[in-house]
């Protein structure tokens, strides 16, 4: 037990995650009219080498021109290790308004590197005379990025959200996969020549989300890469929600419904979390720190675990 009370994350909803490359303007206005809760214009992977220039004007131009509404509006910038990413930033928080919420940095390999760019962004919004603070989220997506991930997670007060980059970890891991995340077709345990296929993402996944729990940082699964695997897709954000990760990203508009169904807490679930709160109510009143609900034991860590699920389904309501 530690003395420390544990911070909150920034309380907006990060159920879905909207991916597009800067490179295909034509998508801007379908992502701002998608039901995704953030949008992420991408500066990097998804734009080859000779489009960047270009990719960049373009995001430029949307940020100010398009109506993103209330979505948490992010460009994901290039890579530390890239020629790009200081041009990236520059030209983004001298050129935009104040409609950027948050710069996305991708294979960050330790504190240093959250240093720098908050460096960067400070100098500029203090030079142009910005008044909100851009916020900051990060892609753990390396061997470094994870093995430092508890001190990523603190390096910043600017720092919102922290993602699992499947792809680049797995490259970066020398994992040999080439699907974007899910079920690895040789990652399985054999028993009387039954195979049961285990979760190659789990360890990576906890280890950012108690990383981000201790620092008040929103925890996020990235990429699923088979669009056309609903079913996949469910059962991967199911498990990123019962690990505790608020949100998933969508590559296709197709994952984003899905995205919000499985980070949506269903009536059913915020239903029973009330009722457990109710009932330890009552039971508190009778002086016992447990009691039992449908038949199990419920005491004060109950408490804590209904709190979860209320207080996901309020800021979501918007309440
Ligand atoms: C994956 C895509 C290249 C597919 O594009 P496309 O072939 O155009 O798809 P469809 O024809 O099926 O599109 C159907 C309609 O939906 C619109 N559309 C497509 N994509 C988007 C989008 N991202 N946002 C909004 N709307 C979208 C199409 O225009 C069609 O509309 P209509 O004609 O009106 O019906 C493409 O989806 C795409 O580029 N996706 C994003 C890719 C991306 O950003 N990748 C980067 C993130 S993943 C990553 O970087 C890996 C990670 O870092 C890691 O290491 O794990
Ligand atoms: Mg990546």
């Amino acid at each position: 037990m530690s003395f420390k009370i544990q911070p909150q994350p920034v309380a907006r909803p990060n159920r879905c995650q909207l991916f597009g490359p800067g490179s295909r303007p034509a998508l801007f206005e379908k992502m701002a009219a998608s039901a995704a809760d953030v949008i992420n214009l991408d500066l990097e992977d998804s734009v080859s080498p000779d489009d960047k220039a270009e990719a960049r004007k373009n995001i430029i131009q949307a940020i100010g021109d398009v109506d993103w509404g209330n979505k948490h509006l992010a460009v994901r910038i290039n890579g530390l290790d890239s020629p790009y990413w200081y041009r990236d930033v520059v030209d983004l928080l001298e050129q935009t308004s104040d409609r950027i919420d948050q710069i996305m940095i991708p294979k960050v390999g330790n504190a240093a590197d959250i240093y720098a760019v908050d460096a960067l962004v400070s100098s500029i919004e203090a030079a142009k005379g910005r008044t909100k603070p851009i916020a900051l989220e990060v892609i753990i997506e390396t061997a470094a990025g994870l093995t430092h991930v508890n001190e990523i997670a603190a390096a910043s007060p600017r720092l919102q959200a922290m993602s699992l980059g499947a792809a680049d970890f797995a490259a970066s891991m020398g994992m040999a996969t080439t699907g974007i995340g899910g079920t690895q077709e040789n990652y399985y345990m054999l028993r009387e020549g039954q195979k049961y296929w285990a979760d190659p993402w789990h360890w990576a996944q906890t280890a950012i989300v108690g990383a981000c729990r201790t620092h008040g940082i929103l925890p996020v699964d990235g990429p699923f890469g088979d669009f056309s695997d609903d079913d996949g897709f469910r059962a991967q954000a199911l498990r990123s929600a019962t690990l505790g990760m608020v949100g998933k990203w969508a590559i296709h508009p197709k994952q984003i419904a899905l995205a919000n169904e499985v980070f949506t807490p269903s009536e059913a679930a915020v239903t029973e979390a009330r009722e457990i709160l109710a009932a330890m109510e009552e039971a508190k009143a009778s002086g016992q720190g447990a009691t039992t609900y449908k038949g199990k034991l419920i005491d004060l860590a109950s408490i804590r675990q209904a709190e979860v699920i209320v207080r996901q389904a309020d800021m979501i309501a918007g309440n």
